[in-house]
């Protein structure tokens, strides 16, 4: 059993091999704010990046030396010194010593293919790059964290070699060996047996750390299986960011070892933050959020099935196997054609309405639900219409305004523009209104707000944020229907609607018109009756 005692130093590398995935590209002032925001979320090392690589990262390093993070080690990265010159020579080391850093990370090869093939030197010499490079920078202040990449394949093919390569980063005064699996495609079991032999091989004199990478899907499982084997140390990413499959992900790994392993990583109310951290990085680093993503996902505690909503509204211990609120997220309840009476209950009290089983309108609302499903309606991601059904059904829709027809030209010759004409009626008085748009859907959105907004004024606000459309039935050709999910803010809030037609400006009309009536009994109801189906606007 593992000594639980035992602190994990959490060690980030988002900003240097989170950044070497393909698709992401971080601005200086990127890496800024994600440095601050791991460093709030109470990270203890945070890797910057490689001073000397890039000019960014030379800038990265200076900037935050003049603002430096709170309580984050700020470490700089990079490689052992090239073969055959001294390491006072080396102009990379340089740039490491100028970016400011206590600590830096320095990377070197264990496996002798790398030594022969990639760097085309001797084993020796490979020995005495790494044992200078570390000895040099020590004797210029500075604390190491020696990072021995192709651990694991080194070690599988030349086990004696590759304990050299370690023991010279120990001798010259590394306070960590970090064992790599740069490849990615070693598993649990291997881990568990190699990080034990080093553990006992290295007799405890320095610590040990892991590095995972998810090329064969176990980054996190090989983590916390070198964790279990005495790594004191994990190196991973934020939502799991790296070149080819990515790192480990540290928003699983971090929760796993404190939650379920009893490992401290995180206080309490930092780990209370982690949800929070993975979005606004991947925000940051304009990359949509993983829904399903497991602990941060926005799915990961939303329960749809009615048996599972039944059974978790009693206890949700019985679909859920931690406390949501323990890493910042949040339970969800998704309506949908799987929905049972519990999962409308839940739904009403999220509204703000209090239904008991036994109300027969809660019968009603099910079966219209399903009903409305089996026609490619999609409630789960039009919580709003959900919300218009309910209260129809309960007879608390109140008719804003009435509809009485809308025409829509299009001209996709000159102007390319379109224009729509709509009827509606308000207190007995009918009104028309016409407006132009680049798009049928943003002319007919305009001419509806336009004819209404001498009586609602706060319309005047209201815009569509996002609009997709869906066919449901391709293989039916022109005839298949269409589902339109729209989404409409006020500026403050957003929230969605849908239409189903088979044609797809009815659809669309559909789902506008319900996000226009949503958005006036937002205006009208307070903020807890409607908070269920609306999320504020960041
Ligand atoms: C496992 C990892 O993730 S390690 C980090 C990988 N990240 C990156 O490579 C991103 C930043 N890298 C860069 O900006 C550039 O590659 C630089 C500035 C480091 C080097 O650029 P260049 O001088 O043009 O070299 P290039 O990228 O073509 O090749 C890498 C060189 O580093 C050498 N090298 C590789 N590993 C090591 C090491 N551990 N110690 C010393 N040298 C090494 C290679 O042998 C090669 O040397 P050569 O050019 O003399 O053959
Ligand atoms: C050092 C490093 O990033 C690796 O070996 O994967």
């Amino acid at each position: 059993m593992p000594d639980k005692s035992n602190l994990i130093s959490i060690y980030d590398t988002t900003l240097r091999d989170g950044a070497q995935r393909e698709g992401l590209s971080l601005s200086l002032e990127d890496k800024v704010r994600i440095a601050r925001q791991l460093d709030e979320l109470g990270i203890p090392f945070i890797e910057g990046g490689w001073p000397g690589a890039n000019p960014k990262d030379v800038q990265f390093f200076w900037q935050l030396q003049e603002e430096p993070l709170q309580q984050a080690e700020l470490v700089a990265f990079c490689s052992t010194r090239r073969p055959k010159i001294a390491a006072a020579d080396e102009p990379m080391f340089q740039a490491i010593l100028a970016a400011g850093t206590r600590w830096v990370t320095i990377f070197g090869k264990s496996w002798d293919l790398h030594v022969i093939e990639g760097l085309k030197t001797s084993e020796d010499e490979n020995l005495a790059m790494i044992g200078d490079t570390i000895a040099y920078l020590r004797s210029q202040g500075r604390r190491v964290i020696y990072d021995a990449e192709h651990w694991f394949d080194g070690y599988k093919h030349n086990p004696e070699y590759a304990l050299k390569t370690l023991e010279a980063a120990r001798q010259a005064g590394a306070e960590w060996l970090v064992l790599c699996d740069t490849n990615g495609g070693t598993l649990p079991h291997e881990i568990s047996q190699v990080v034990r032999e080093v553990v006992q091989a290295t007799g405890g004199t320095t610590p040990v750390g892991i590095h995972t990478h998810n090329d064969a899907d176990t980054a996190v499982a090989n983590a916390i299986a070198a964790v279990m084997e005495g790594a004191t140390m994990v190196q991973g990413t934020i939502n799991g960011y790296g070149e080819r499959c990515g790192n480990a992900n540290l928003c699983s790994v971090i929760p796993n070892l404190q939650l379920k392993l009893g490992y401290k990583c995180l206080e309490d109310h930092h780990l209370a933050s982690l949800t929070q951290a993975s979005r606004f990085v991947s925000e940051v680093a304009n990359l949509a959020p993983d829904e399903h993503a497991a602990f941060v996902g926005r799915s990961a505690f939303a329960h749809k099935g009615g048996i599972h909503v039944s059974a978790v509204e009693r206890n949700p211990l019985t679909y859920e196997h931690l406390q949501p609120e323990k890493i910042g997220n949040v339970r969800r309840i998704v309506i949908s054609d799987q929905a049972g009476l519990s999962n409308i209950l839940a739904k009403a009290r999220s509204f703000g309405m209090t239904l008991d089983k036994q109300h027969p309108a809660c019968r009603q609302i099910l079966q219209r639900l399903k009903e409305l499903e089996s026609q490619g309606y999609q409630f789960e991601a039009a919580e709003a219409s959900f919300d218009l059904l309910m209260r129809q059904a309960l007879g608390h829709r109140q008719q804003m305004f009435e509809l009485k027809g809308f025409q829509i030209h299009c001209d996709i010759g000159v102007t390319k523009n379109a224009l729509a004409t709509v009827k509606v009626a308000v207190n007995g008085k009918d009104i028309l209104a016409a407006a132009e748009g680049n798009g049928p859907v943003s002319a007919l959105d305009d001419a509806l707000r336009k004819a209404l907004v001498n009586f609602y004024p706060a319309i005047a606000a209201f815009h569509l944020t996002d609009y997709k459309v869906r066919i449901l039935d391709s293989g039916a050709g022109t005839a298949a229907k269409t589902r339109v999910l729209v989404e409409s803010s006020n500026g403050h809030q957003r929230w969605n609607t849908v239409g189903v037609s088979g044609n797809i400006l009815e659809a669309s009309y559909q789902a506008v018109v319900e996000g226009i009536e949503y958005g006036l009994l937002l205006e009208s109801a307070t903020d807890l009756e409607l908070a269920g189906s609306t999320v504020l606007v960041q």
